[in-house]
C-alpha cells in the first residue's frame, strides 16, 4: 500500500467537491431544520415545498442559505476524517471485503467525525433559525456564535448535542458504507450513472437509518441555552417529543432530507472513488519472474475497499508502469486471474525497488 498522502488529497477534494455538495443541498437542509422545529400544534408550514416558498418568500434566498458557512468551513474535515477513518480501520481488519467490515469501520468513522460535527451542526442550525432562538440574535458566523456559546455556557456548551450526533452517525455511517459496497458489489464494472446511482442510494439509505435521531439532535441543538433548556438530554427530549406529537414526531422532514441526500452523496461517493482511483493507478504493483515475465497485481478495488469505476484501462497502467521502470515497453498483456494480470516483458532494463516478490504474495493472498 502506498503511504498515506491520501489523507491530504482526500482533505483537498473533499474541501473541493463537499463545498460544492453543500452549496446545492443546503436550501433544503434549512428546510429540514424549520420542519423538524416546527411547532405541531400550530404548524407553520404543511410541507416541503409549502416550507421552501414561505422561507423564500419572507426571507429571500438568504433565509435558505442562513448558516452555510458553518458546513462549508466543516465539511472538507468531516469527510476526510469520515473516509480516512473508514478507509483505514476497513483495510487493516482481518477480512478487509466482508459487509461486516464496512459495517464496523462505517460506525468507528461515525464516532470519529462527531467531535468536529457536533459543533458545526449546532452553530448551522443556530444560524438557520437565528430568527427564532438566541432572542433572535444574528451571529455574524459560525465562529462568532461558538464564541458565544463558549462564553456563556463554557466549553461544553460548545459540544451540546454531541451524544445524539454520535448515536445519529454509528448507524448513519455503517449503512451509509455497507449499502455502497453492497449495491456496487452487484456490477463486475460499475459505470459512472451506475456509481453516481449507488452513492445516492447509499445516502438515502443512511438517512432512513438514522432520521429519528437527527430529529432529536436538532432539538437538542435549538434549544435554549442554560437554565431556560427545555430538554435535558436526549432521551428527555425523545420522550418529550414523543408525548407532544406521537410518533410523527420523528419524521417531520424526512421528505426533504432524502431528496437533498441523493445528489449530494452520488457526488459525494463518485468524488472519493475519483481521487481513489488515482491512487489505485499509482497502487498497481508488479514484479518480476525468474523468467523475465511480469506480473501486476491490479489494486483495483482493494484501495480503501471502495470499488472505483476506472476511467483507466488497464492496459494503459501497465504502459505507464512500463515506462516508469524503464522497462522495454512492448509486452503481451494477459489476464491470469481476477486480481493478476500477467504479462511478459520482452526485455527490461532494470529492476527498481518498487518491484519486490514479498509485497507481491502479500497482496495476492
Ligand atoms: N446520517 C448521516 N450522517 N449519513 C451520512 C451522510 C452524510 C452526508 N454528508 C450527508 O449529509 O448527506
Amino acid at each position: 500500500m502506498p503511504p498515506q498522502p491520501i489523507v491530504e488529497w482526500c482533505y483537498l477534494k473533499s474541501v473541493k467537491y463537499g463545498a460544492a455538495g453543500v452549496l446545492v443541498g443546503h436550501p433544503l437542509d434549512t428546510v429540514k431544520v424549520h420542519l423538524q422545529t416546527d411547532d405541531p400544534k400550530h404548524p407553520k408550514y404543511n410541507g416541503t415545498f409549502h416550507c421552501l416558498k414561505t422561507i423564500l418568500l419572507k426571507d429571500n434566498i438568504q433565509g435558505l442559505y442562513r448558516g452555510i458557512s458553518s458546513p462549508m468551513m466543516g465539511i472538507g474535515l468531516v469527510n476526510a476524517i469520515v473516509f480516512g477513518v473508514y478507509g483505514n480501520v476497513q483495510r487493516l481488519s482481518e477480512k478487509p471485503n466482508e459487509l461486516i467490515t464496512h459495517f464496523w469501520a462505517g460506525s468507528i468513522a461515525g464516532i470519529a467525525q462527531g467531535f468536529v460535527c457536533s459543533p458545526m451542526e449546532l452553530a448551522k442550525t443556530r444560524l438557520q433559525l437565528a430568527s427564532q432562538i438566541d432572542h433572535g440574535m444574528m451571529f455574524k458566523g459560525p465562529v462568532a456564535c461558538l464564541k458565544h456559546i463558549v462564553k456563556t455556557e463554557g466549553l461544553k456548551g460548545a459540544f451540546k448535542g454531541l451524544t445524539a450526533t454520535i448515536l445519529r452517525d454509528i448507524p448513519g455511517f455503517s449503512c451509509y458504507f455497507v449499502s455502497y459496497e453492497f449495491i456496487m458489489r452487484q456490477r463486475k464494472q460499475p459505470s459512472i450513472p451506475y456509481t453516481l446511482l449507488a452513492g445516492g442510494c447509499a445516502g438515502m439509505a443512511s438517512w432512513l437509518a438514522c432520521y429519528p435521531i437527527d430529529v432529536i439532535k436538532t432539538h437538542m441543538q435549538s434549544d435554549s441555552l442554560g437554565n431556560l433548556a427545555k430538554y435535558n438530554g436526549f432521551v428527555d427530549c425523545a420522550i418529550k417529543g414523543y408525548g407532544k406529537e406521537g410518533i410523527h414526531f420523528f419524521f417531520r422532514g424526512l421528505s426533504s432530507t432524502l431528496i437533498r441526500a441523493f445528489p449530494m452523496n452520488a457526488a459525494c461517493f463518485f468524488v472519493v472513488s475519483w481521487v481513489l482511483d488515482f491512487f489505485n493507478s499509482k497502487g498497481v504493483d508488479m514484479v518480476v519472474n525468474p523468467d523475465k515475465s511480469l506480473n501486476i497485481v491490479n489494486l483495483e478495488n482493494t484501495n480503501l475497499g471502495l470499488q472505483t469505476c476506472s476511467s483507466s484501462p488497464i492496459d494503459k497502467l501497465v504502459r505507464k508502469i512500463i515506462t516508469n521502470n524503464n522497462l522495454e515497453p512492448s509486452y503481451d498483456l494477459q489476464l491470469t486471474s481476477d486480481e493478476v494480470l500477467r504479462c511478459s516483458v520482452k526485455s527490461y532494463t532494470n529492476t527498481t525497488s518498487q518491484i519486490d516478490s514479498e509485497r507481491f504474495t502479500e497482496k495476492t493472498k
